[in-house]
């Protein structure tokens, strides 16, 4: 559970820092970001988790989401894993930005290629708040919520709706919340889990909500009609559909003129960090 510091920063009174350690999970270095804000100087803050996107590290959300200003207000711990193992050696895990490293798709993989080294489910679930826990005396890891953007959207949604009773909230930028049924989704599952598809269903947010899996409180989705990978990859109008036929609380926000870039999350985020700080609160 040792973790070794990469840097810290001082940031809108709090801490930015960078930190990595050996992953059991992942079966070799994971880096990962930790933002504490004042109040955890000496009090217990909620930890709120966000899953970034393809291509991306756990620094990109922190660099690009502004979201630190206003995490230092509500007293939030922003812990931002990386998006996969890195240097995994594995051919074909580099190579192409859709699948493999920076590509991890939130799931323990099957296949025998990737089976040892991709287990991004059971690192963000299990072992990274063991970590924290551990290592961060300020972490109250009895209130956990979890966010995500785009392949991270899809690891929020499909986290929080498979362990209901543990996160308080969750939401999600520009989901892919169908990954079974569209391009990202069909060649990372096939990859990772292999050609029987009713392996993928638990890594697939509307099969879950079909499958009955069900989630608290009212789940927020914002996304831009201006996204290059609406139509093709992210599909929110299936999770609409499932969320409403199965009577599951949505709340689903479209933005014309919105892309799929971090400066939509950026005028987005202070209703998201809202949204989860209010569920933290009791
Ligand atoms: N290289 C791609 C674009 C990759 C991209 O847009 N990645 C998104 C996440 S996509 C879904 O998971 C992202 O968050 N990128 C980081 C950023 O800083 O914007 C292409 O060629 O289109």
């Amino acid at each position: 559970m040792n973790i070794e510091t990469i840097s810290e920063q001082r940031c809108f009174g709090g801490v930015q820092g960078f930190y990595w350690h050996d992953s059991r999970e992942t079966g070799g270095a994971m880096k990962f970001g930790v933002f504490r804000p004042p109040l955890a100087q000496n009090a217990k803050a909620p930890v709120l988790y966000y899953l970034a996107g393809l291509t991306c590290t756990e620094e990109t959300f922190v660099i690009k989401a502004g979201a630190q200003r206003l995490a230092a207000e509500l007293g939030l711990i922003l812990v931002t894993p990386d998006t996969s193992p890195r240097d995994t050696g594995i051919e074909g895990a580099t190579g192409d930005w859709e699948f493999g490293e920076a590509a991890g798709f939130y799931l323990d993989a099957t296949t025998p290629v990737f089976a040892k080294r991709f287990r991004m489910y059971s690192y963000v679930t299990k072992e990274l708040p063991a970590v924290i826990g551990a290592n961060f005396a300020s972490a109250d890891m009895h209130r956990e919520s979890i966010f995500g953007h785009s392949m991270g959207g899809h690891g929020a949604l499909t986290i929080a709706l498979k362990n209901p009773q543990r996160y308080k909230s969750v939401s999600a930028f520009a989901p892919i919340v169908a990954p079974s049924e569209v391009p990202w989704g069909r060649k990372a599952l096939l990859r990772y889990l292999g050609d029987d598809r009713s392996t993928w269903k638990p890594y697939d947010a509307c099969a879950l909500i079909r499958n009955g899996a069900r989630f608290p409180s009212t789940i927020l989705v914002d996304q831009g009609l201006a996204d290059k990978f609406l139509e093709s990859q992210l599909q929110p109008e299936r999770f609409d559909r499932v969320c409403r036929d199965a009577g599951q609380a949505l709340t689903l926000r479209l933005h014309a003129g919105y892309d799929h870039s971090y400066y939509f999350i950026g005028t987005l985020i202070a209703d998201h960090l809202r949204h989860h700080a209010d569920a933290l609160r009791s």
